[in-house]
């Protein structure tokens, strides 16, 4: 199974509402869609030491303290295709800059455009930005690519410690 990770980071409008650093995907799996930065796992780093990599390579932020909110499961025809490991952090250095994979944009947490996401991520993306946490299954049929797929049914428990 693959093993990928996904990091929202989120910051104070200066008001009372939150936002998060969503980027536009500009390759690869989601390529057109709105997500967190992220990617796979490479050779002998760890969930974590991903997260903060991929977070720096397409946006040129550097997060620390980054706090595990969800561990996704997603299937693709009945098989464990991706493990991913979802987390948020408040703690950042630096401004988020294009690069070649990423647009990165601050959005308001009450308006994540959902409807230009992978379809599962209204059901857990909320909870995960109002700072639960969340273990899922997703099912996804009709073959590779898994984000040409259809999402077909999903279990969810919240409030899991990692
Ligand atoms: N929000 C969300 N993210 C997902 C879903 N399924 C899924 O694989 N992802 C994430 C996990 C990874 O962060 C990302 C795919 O990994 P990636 O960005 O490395 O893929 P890629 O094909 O572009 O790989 P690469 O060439 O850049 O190595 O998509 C989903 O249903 N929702």
């Amino acid at each position: 199974m693959i093993e990928a990770t996904l990091c929202f980071p989120l910051r104070n409008d200066g008001g009372d509402a939150d936002e998060v650093l969503l980027i536009e995907k500009r390759r690869g799996l989601g390529e057109g869609w709105y997500n967190g930065p992220g990617g796979k796992l490479e050779a002998g780093e760890t969930p974590r030491e991903c997260a903060v990599r991929e977070t720096r390579e397409e946006v040129g932020l550097e997060v620390t303290t980054l706090e595990k909110a969800g561990e996704l499961t997603f299937l693709l025809d009945g098989e464990g295709h991706t493990r991913c490991h979802v987390y948020r952090t408040r703690s950042f250095a630096g401004e988020p800059t294009a690069s070649e994979e990423a647009y990165p944009e601050w959005v308001p947490v009450d308006d994540v455009p959902y409807d230009r996401m992978w379809d599962d991520d209204h059901l857990w993306l909320p909870g995960v930005l109002e700072g639960e946490t969340v273990a899922g299954e997703f099912r996804f049929e009709g073959g590779e690519p898994l984000d040409e797929a259809d999402f077909v049914d999903h279990d969810l428990e919240w409030d899991v410690s990692f």
